[in-house]
C-alpha cells in the first residue's frame, strides 16, 4: 500500500517536474543553435536517443526540483528483474518497450506509433538505434511489487557492442521476432550473445496484428535453429498491446532474480556512461551487492581514484534521484567525475572503507573501421577539434589519434565500430555542430609481421598493426601480412541463394555452413575478409535480394594474405588520401573501378563548379588536392564497386 502511493506520488511528481521541463526546454531550444529537439521528442528521446551532445544534455540535467521519494530498500533482491529487450532492427523492441511503460505507468499513454515521428535526426532518416536506454519499472503482479529494469538496446551489427554491455547487467531477455519477416541475421548474433551469457530467453513474436503474420512459421524457426520449445513463444502485437500483460508476467515468472545480497560489501558495474556539461559523468550501474548512498566515498577499482557519490537513483526512464540503491538494482550514479574515461565502462565501483575484488568487465570496444577526418579549411581546425571532442565524451568506442597529410593538413585518424558508426558519426558532426568534414577512404586494421631487425627494434615488437595505408610497410622489410577476418551471417529467401554465393565468392569469402531454417529460407555462414565487406557488401546484398537478405558478422582473428598497396596517381602526383591496401588479385580491378569512378567525379566537378561558382558556399565543399579539386565524399565513393 505504502509502496502503492509511493508509486503515486512517484508520478505525480515525475508528471509535474515533465511539465517543468518541457517549459524549461521551450527556452533552452531557441538558445540552442542546430538542434531540432522537440518536447514530443523529449517525451520519447529515452527509447530512439543518441549518446546526447552536451549542448542538448543540459536542458534534461538541471534537476532542481529533484526529490527523493522512493525508499527502494522495499525491493530486496528476489522482488527485482533484469532484463534486455534484442532484436533485429525494426522488429518492435521500442515500440514494446513503449507499451511496458505505458502499462506500467512510468509514462503517459502516447499517440500510436508516435516513437516514429519523435526520432532524432539522424535517427529518423536511418531508421535506427545506436544506444542503449534503461528504464525501471514497478510492476504488481499476484499481490507483489515489483521492480523491472528494461534496457532497450540497438539492433544494427555496428552497435553490437551496446548489447553484450547491456546484457552483463541482466538476467534474462526478451528476444522478439517479427512474426511476418521470421528470424534474421541478428537475431541470431544476439540470440548468441545472450545464451553464451546464460540469460534466461523469452521469445517473443511481434506484429501478429499483420495480415501477413505467420507466427506457427516462426515458432517453428525457433525451435529449429534455437532448440527453444515453440510453447514458449509469446505471440504479441506491440503497437496495439495484444498480449503485452503476458510479457509481464513472463518477466516476472521465467527470468530469475539477480543471485545477489545487500549483505554484502558494495560493488557495482559501470555498464554504460554519458557525459553531462554541469554534472560530469552520469553513469549508468549494475549493482552486484550492498547498498550505496549519496555522501558514500566510493572507489573506482580502474584507476584506484576516490569520488563522493553527489547522486544517485533510478531512470524512470529519466533520472529520478533515490536515497539508496541497493543489490541487484540497476539505476545512475553521479559523483564528481569529470571526463567520460573516468567511468571507464566495465569498471568496478565499490566503497573506500570495504575494498573488494573487481568484476570481470568487459573487453573493450574493438575499431574495425579507421579513416581519417579533415577540416575542409585548416581555419576551421579548432572547431572540429572542439566538436569531435565534445561526441566522442559521449561515444568512447570511437578512438581518435592526431594525423596529418600533405594535401589535408592537419586532421585526426579515427577508428569505429563499423562503417554504420563511422557514417553516424560523421552525420552527426555535421548536423549538430555544423562542422564539413573531409572523410579519407576507410580501412581496416592490417597486421605486419617484420622481418627487419632494425624496424623491430623501431617499434618493440614483431608484429604491427596498420591503420593507416599510407603508413603500409613494404614488401622488402615484412615476412608476411595479415588482415581481419569475420564470421558473416546472412539468411534470406532460397531464390535468392545463387546470387548471394557469387557475390560472396567476388568478396573471396569461403563458404563454412548452410542450413534451411525452414522451407523457404536458408542461412548461409561465410568466412569474409573484413575489407570486402566494410564499404559497400551490405548494400549489394540488399539490393539483389530486393530487400529479402539480413547480415551479421562477428570478429574471427587474423589471416595470412597477399597484399599490397595501391598507389592513385591523380595528373600524375600520388595521392596519399587515396592509397588503399588490396588484395594482390584484385589489385587491377579495384583501381580500375577507383578511377572510372574519379573520372566520373571530374564530370560532376566541372558541371558542379558551373553551378557553383557564383556561390561561395560551393567551394566549400571541394578541397583543391595537388591539381585537381576533389569533392569532400570522393573518398568514399571511389571505394564503392558495382559488382553484383
Ligand atoms: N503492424 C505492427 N507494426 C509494428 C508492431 N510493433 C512495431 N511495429 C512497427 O515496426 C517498426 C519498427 O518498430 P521499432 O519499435 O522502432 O523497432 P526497433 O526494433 O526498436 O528498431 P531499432 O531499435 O531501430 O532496431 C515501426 O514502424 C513500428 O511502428 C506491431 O506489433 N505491429
Amino acid at each position: 500500500m505504502l509502496l502503492e502511493k509511493a508509486a503515486c506520488s512517484d508520478r505525480k511528481n515525475m508528471a509535474a517536474s515533465l511539465f517543468r521541463r518541457v517549459s524549461q526546454l521551450k527556452v533552452y531550444r531557441r538558445k540552442i543553435h542546430s538542434h531540432s529537439l522537440s518536447c514530443a521528442v523529449f517525451r520519447h528521446r529515452w527509447m530512439k536517443r543518441l549518446p546526447v551532445v552536451s549542448g542538448s544534455f543540459r536542458m534534461f540535467s538541471t534537476h532542481t526540483d529533484k526529490q527523493e521519494t522512493l525508499d527502494l530498500s522495499k525491493f530486496p533482491a528476489d522482488k527485482i528483474r533484469n532484463f534486455c529487450i534484442i532484436a533485429h532492427i525494426d522488429h518492435g523492441k521500442s515500440t514494446l518497450a513503449d507499451r511496458l511503460l505505458e502499462m506500467t505507468g512510468a509514462i503517459a499513454k502516447t499517440e500510436k506509433n508516435k516513437q516514429v515521428l519523435d526520432k532524432l535526426q539522424v535517427e529518423r532518416e536511418r531508421g535506427i538505434t545506436v544506444k542503449a536506454q534503461t528504464a525501471s519499472l514497478f510492476y504488481s503482479h499476484q499481490g507483489e511489487q515489483y521492480l523491472l529494469n528494461l534496457i532497450d538496446t540497438p539492433g544494427h551489427v555496428d552497435f553490437s557492442y551496446e548489447v553484450s554491455r547491456s546484457i552483463s547487467a541482466c538476467q534474462g531477455v526478451l528476444l522478439i521476432v517479427d512474426a511476418n519477416q521470421g528470424i534474421q541475421a541478428q537475431t541470431v548474433a544476439n540470440f548468441y550473445l545472450a545464451f553464451e551469457a546464460q540469460l534466461t530467453i523469452i521469445p517473443i513474436l511481434n506484429k501478429i496484428d499483420l495480415k501477413n503474420a505467420d507466427p506457427k512459421r516462426v515458432e517453428s524457426q525457433i525451435e529449429k535453429v534455437f532448440d527453444i520449445p515453440r510453447d514458449d513463444c509469446i505471440r504479441i502485437s506491440a503497437k496495439h498491446g495484444t498480449n503485452v500483460e503476458m510479457v509481464l508476467q513472463a518477466v516476472v515468472n521465467r527470468i530469475p532474480p539477480p543471485a545477489v545480497s545487500s549483505d554484502d560489501p558494495f560493488r557495482a558495474l559501470v555498464f554504460d556512461s554519458n557525459f553531462d556539461h554541469y554534472r560530469g559523468v552520469v553513469a549508468n550501474i549494475a549493482v552486484f551487492g550492498g547498498r550505496v548512498r549519496k555522501g558514500d566515498k566510493i572507489v573506482s577499482a580502474h584507476l584506484g581514484k576516490t569520488y563522493e557519490v553527489n547522486e544517485i537513483g533510478l531512470l524512470r526512464p529519466d533520472e529520478h534521484p533515490t536515497q539508496r540503491l541497493y543489490a541487484g538494482q540497476v539505476g545512475y550514479i553521479i559523483a564528481g567525475m569529470k571526463d567520460v574515461k573516468e567511468a571507464q565502462i566495465g569498471d568496478t565501483l565499490y566503497l573506500q572503507e570495504q575494498p573488494v575484488k573487481a568484476l570481470p568487465g568487459f573487453k573493450p570496444a574493438k575499431a574495425m573501421v579507421f579513416a581519417g577526418m579533415y577540416p575542409m579549411d585548416q581555419s576551421e581546425y579548432p572547431g572540429l577539434r572542439s566538436a569531435i571532442e565534445r561526441l566522442t565524451l559521449n561515444d568512447s568506442s570511437v578512438t581518435v589519434q592526431k594525423d596529418s597529410s600533405l594535401a589535408l593538413g592537419a586532421g585526426w585518424r579515427l577508428g569505429f565500430l563499423g562503417l554504420l558508426h563511422m557514417e553516424v558519426f560523421n552525420q552527426r558532426l555535421e548536423q549538430e555542430y555544423n562542422a564539413s568534414v573531409i572523410v579519407t577512404a576507410p580501412t581496416v586494421p592490417y597486421k605486419a609481421v617484420l622481418s627487419s631487425a632494425k624496424l623491430i627494434k623501431e617499434h618493440g615488437s614483431e608484429e604491427i598493426t596498420i591503420v593507416n595505408p599510407a603508413q603500409f610497410p613494404d614488401r622488402s622489410v615484412v615476412s608476411e601480412y595479415l588482415e581481419p577476418m569475420v564470421l558473416g551471417t546472412i539468411l534470406a529467401p532460397d531464390a535468392y541463394t545463387g546470387k548471394i554465393m557469387a557475390l560472396c565468392s567476388n568478396r573471396r569469402a569461403i563458404q563454412k555452413n548452410m542450413v534451411y531454417i525452414d522451407d523457404q529460407r536458408v542461412m548461409m555462414k561465410y568466412l569474409f575478409p573484413l575489407n570486402e565487406i566494410v564499404v559497400d557488401f551490405y548494400d549489394l546484398l540488399k539490393s539483389l535480394s530486393s530487400g529479402y537478405a539480413s547480415f551479421d558478422y562477428e570478429n574471427a582473428g587474423y589471416q595470412a594474405a597477399d597484399l599490397i598497396k595501391m598507389d592513385i596517381l591523380l595528373n600524375g602526383r600520388s595521392v596519399e588520401e587515396l592509397i588503399t591496401i588490396v588484395h594482390r588479385d584484385r589489385a587491377y580491378n579495384t583501381g580500375k573501378a577507383m578511377l572510372q569512378l574519379m573520372e566520373n567525379y571530374g564530370g560532376d566537378i566541372t558541371r558542379k563548379m558551373k553551378l557553383l561558382k557564383r556561390q561561395a558556399e560551393g567551394k566549400k565543399k571541394m578541397r583543391r588536392i595537388g591539381n585537381v579539386e576533389v569533392p569532400k565524399d570522393a573518398f568514399i565513393n571511389v571505394l564503392k564497386r558495382k559488382d553484383k
